[in-house]
């Protein structure tokens, strides 16, 4: 059936759509030409009168110079909503000279764009396989949740319903020879595929720990404190995904990936269709997030809400099907997740002054100490608990109720 054969990355020829108007956040395009095109080319735009999430877009190449101004949006963002846009585009390529270039290693925008470009590509091939070989990459029995999840073999909620989303997750550690190699299709294993990856990750890698560099001054903690948490080469759960969700009959549609928080600390997430909802802070309506050409999503996890004792926020999204318009076409997203390494307890960091001052008042309010868990255990029991036979009474994390943060 053409409708389930088509793809985001399908030929489908639409006119741009312009980007007015219809971002809720205006401040937040201040910086920008309002007419930019980021509308994603051959495929239908985003319906122009969906309500959209606030997220502020946030510049690299600003963050990257310090601009105080972008600093401070970077913290307000992620202390009020947990999610914002980062554009990574260069605006001078033409300024930039080869020795520039060097010195910015991994740091750098447009390559991350076009690894994740061509990415998209090769998660469609490993999704293109037969379902009984991708089935030999589900190693939730050996207790690990790298490698295959097929189409309905997670929950989206306590009453077992199944998601509608396969995954597909790449173990950071498996890619940079820092851990084993685990078993996987041959379109993975071929040298080609394992360097974009490794590119794909590093580069990512370098956008979470500018994040947490700028957040570690912000918090007040010792110089490199965050960073020294999230090392590349140190043991995590870090890792990619592919998530692929099929379009759903309009009268049996339902959420494809169940509402949650992020388990780890900081999420880099590629999307070009709709698809994607976040609950804003103290609203009960979802609303889309809206895909923006040149830009990545980042978001906070609940590693980082433990971190700052809830000074940070990790907050609740979902998938479901894209807006009108899109929702004929199966949706793909790229997902870069960087957790704490492996050994890291996740606790308040009370070196920070300010972290210190919150838990000292949640503690004279009589919030107990957390739980004492590493990052490794942690998102092991989060993870596993969202597929089928789990215990989904245990992968939930600090969404449980905003005053009790962790
Ligand atoms: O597909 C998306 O846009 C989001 C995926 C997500 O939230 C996740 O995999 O944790
Ligand atoms: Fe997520």
């Amino acid at each position: 059936m053409a409708q389930t054969t088509a793809t985001q990355l399908g030929p489908r020829a639409i006119a741009h759509v312009k980007v007015t108007d219809d971002l809720p956040d205006l401040s937040s395009l201040s910086n920008d030409a309002p007419q930019e095109d980021l509308a994603f080319p051959g495929l239908p735009p985003f319906p122009d009168d969906t309500s959209t999430a606030p997220l502020l877009r946030l510049n690299l190449q600003r963050l990257v110079s310090h601009d105080p101004a972008e600093e401070d949006r970077l913290w307000r963002a992620c202390c009020e909503l947990g999610f914002f846009y980062l554009d990574l585009r260069d605006r001078a390529p033409s300024k930039r000279d080869s020795l520039h270039d060097d010195r910015e290693g991994d740091l750098n925008g447009e390559a991350l764009l076009q690894d994740a470009e061509t990415l998209f590509h090769l998660g469609e091939k490993v999704f293109a396989l037969p379902a009984e070989e991708k089935q030999n990459y589900d190693f939730k029995d050996q207790g690990s949740y790298f490698g295959y999840k097929g189409l309905g073999a997670g929950v989206v909620d306590s009453k077992g319903t199944r998601d509608r989303n396969e995954f597909y997750n790449i173990s950071k550690d498996d890619i940079l020879g820092v851990g084993s190699a685990l078993p996987a299709p041959e379109v993975l294993q071929m040298q080609e595929s394992r360097a974009l990856l490794k590119s794909y990750m590093q580069r990512s890698h370098a956008v979470v720990s500018l994040v947490l560099g700028q957040l570690n001054e912000k918090l007040g903690l010792p110089t490199g404190t965050l960073q020294s948490l999230h090392r590349l080469r140190a043991e995590s759960g870090d890792q990619v995904r592919w998530v692929r969700s099929p379009p759903q009959p309009m009268d049996k549609r339902q959420m494809s990936l169940g509402e949650h928080t992020d388990f780890g600390s900081v999420t880099v997430l590629f999307n070009r269709l709709g698809g994607l909802q976040i609950l804003p802070p103290n609203s009960s309506d979802w609303v889309y997030v809206k895909p923006l050409k040149g830009h990545c999503v980042v978001n906070l996890g609940d590693a980082m809400v433990k971190f700052s004792a809830g000074i940070l926020r990790s907050n609740m999204h979902r998938v479901v099907s894209p807006p009108r318009g899109q929702d004929e076409l199966t949706r793909m997203s790229l997902v870069y997740f960087a957790r704490p390494e492996d050994e890291v307890i996740l606790k308040a960091l009370e070196e920070s002054s300010q972290v210190r001052e919150k838990r000292s008042q949640q503690r004279s309010q009589g919030q107990q100490d957390e739980e004492v868990i590493s990052a490794k255990d942690w998102i092991l029991r989060r993870a596993l608990g969202r597929r089928v036979g789990g215990d989904y009474a245990k992968s939930g994390g600090t969404e449980g109720g905003r005053t009790k943060q962790f």
